[in-house]
């Protein structure tokens, strides 16, 4: 098999994790090569333009004021960002009830949450006071002892499990929900719009700005449509392989998605705790859906199109109308066990059953878009679910502790092993930067 070389640091993966180690490898002086499986940058950042210029961000779109990271690398690569539209009134359907703000009983249940999460250190997690069996209960049986009535625990369970964890909420333990709302900084700044996570939006799209961080890697680094499938390592270098060739390097960043880097072959095998870890870290399900329309209608109806929904298929919906677009977008999500039964309807009644959905809301104007642009992350061989992955119940008190840790030569990266803004873009950064640390420190 042909050697494309020698180099120092192979990264594997050029989403926001891989780019942002290799940027950093880089700038220590190092040579570095970033194989990335597709032949595009960006991973869950994909942004299309419809024939007139809409822009739909089908993956990662958003930011918030406490990304430090985004903030950094929005102004280094001149990006332009505006604001999600936020005038007009949020829809939130609830026990039957059709009300404006988070009801009283539902807000309760969020600010026990947030005080659970206090005593959860993002960066070791295992070990919170109760660490044990709060990883051994589902968010959904702590959801039920809350006492709050159903519609609240209904509500709250798909804000939570769903939108943030992109699962239902028998399928997270409650430890692995309190860690992420710790990783996050509390439910306000993960759930909200203006001052939270879904604050901003990148003109352009986000994959826009993978792409300039991309161009910003001295010229040859990044190899395009060459997957790692095979990794032999000693303790002091590694041989990556490729469809194309091999890689020869002193360390390895796999800057990949848990559920893809458990397909690599590795020689010799990961020790047993990386590997039972790998088969504990599922990706999500969530659905995102963009219906475009020839005009923001529900404006009109004094509405912001946010809509946060304790039933039916979606949870949530957003106004998504880039500001100088020529047509109106509403994006809708689908989460859990909803989002799985979409998927398991033919594409002609999964779009009837979304846009149902948003007649309910918002009128009969909705339920005739001029378009319905879907994308099916599961469906994606590079990637494989959405939004990110997560350790199952009672993963994080046996497995969790092997996160982070090095395995000889071979360096963990990617959203998912983020202490802080996990399963996000700024976890993703915050993880490059720290597997280059670490790699820099060890050579
Ligand atoms: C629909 C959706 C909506 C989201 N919304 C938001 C949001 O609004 N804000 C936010 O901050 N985050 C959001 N996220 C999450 C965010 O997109 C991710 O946290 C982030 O992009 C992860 O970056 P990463 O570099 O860790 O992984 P990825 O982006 O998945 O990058 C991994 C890369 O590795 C490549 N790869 C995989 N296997 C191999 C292999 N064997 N060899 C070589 N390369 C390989 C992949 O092709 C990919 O390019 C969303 C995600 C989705 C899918």
């Amino acid at each position: 098999m042909a050697r494309f070389g020698e180099c120092d640091v192979v990264v594997a993966g050029a989403g926001f994790a891989g780019l942002s180690a290799a940027d950093a490898l880089v700038r220590e002086g190092l040579t570095v090569r970033v194989v990335e499986a597709r032949p595009r940058v960006g991973g869950r950042a994909l942004t299309r333009f419809l024939p007139d210029g809409t822009q739909l961000d089908l993956g990662g779109q958003w930011i918030g004021p406490a990304q430090r990271h985004m903030a950094d690398l929005v102004h280094r690569h001149a990006v332009r960002t505006y604001p999600t539209p936020s005038r007009g009134a949020a829809l939130i359907e609830y026990g039957g009830r059709r009300v404006e703000e988070l009801p009283a009983e539902a807000a309760e249940v969020l600010a026990a949450l947030d005080r659970l999460a206090r005593a959860v250190p993002p960066d070791r997690p295992w070990s919170a006071p109760g660490a044990a069996g709060q990883d051994g209960r589902t968010f959904a049986s702590w959801l039920a002892a809350t006492g709050a009535p159903p519609a609240a625990r209904d509500l709250v369970g798909r804000l939570v499990s769903g939108g943030l964890l992109s699962a239902g909420p028998t399928e997270t333990s409650l430890l692995e929900t309190l860690f992420y709302v710790a990783s996050g900084g509390g439910t306000e700044p993960l759930l909200g719009y203006e001052g939270g996570a879904q604050e901003t939006r990148f003109a352009g799209g986000a994959q826009h700005l993978a792409e300039r961080m991309a161009a910003g890697l001295p010229e040859g680094t990044l190899r395009l449509g060459q997957p790692v499938e095979a990794v032999e390592y000693t303790p002091r270098s590694a041989r990556v392989h490729t469809p194309g060739g091999a890689w020869d390097a002193a360390r390895v960043v796999l800057a990949v998605p848990p559920v893809l880097a458990g397909r690599v072959r590795y020689s010799p095998a990961l020790p047993p705790l990386r590997a039972g870890l790998l088969q504990r870290m599922p990706a999500g399900t969530a659905l995102k859906t963009h219906a475009v329309y020839t005009a923001p209608f529900w404006r009109a109806a004094g509405l912001s199109g946010v809509s946060q929904s304790a039933e039916g298929v979606l949870t949530e919906t957003v106004d998504n109308t880039p500001p100088d677009a020529p047509r109106a977008v509403l994006t809708g999500f689908a989460y859990g066990a909803e989002a799985v039964l979409l998927r398991r309807q033919a594409p002609a009644t999964r779009r009837r059953a979304v846009l149902d959905h948003l007649t309910a809301l918002f009128g009969e104007e909705a339920g005739a878009p001029d378009d319905f642009v879907e994308f099916d992350w599961l469906a994606e061989e590079w990637t494989r679910g959405c939004f990110s992955g997560h350790l199952v119940p009672g993963a994080w008190t046996t497995f969790g502790p092997s996160l982070r840790e090095p395995v000889g030569p071979l360096h963990w990266a990617g959203t998912e092993t983020a202490v802080r803004w996990n399963g996000y873009f700024e976890g993703a950064v915050e993880s490059g930067y720290r597997a280059a640390e670490e790699v820099r420190r060890s050579l």
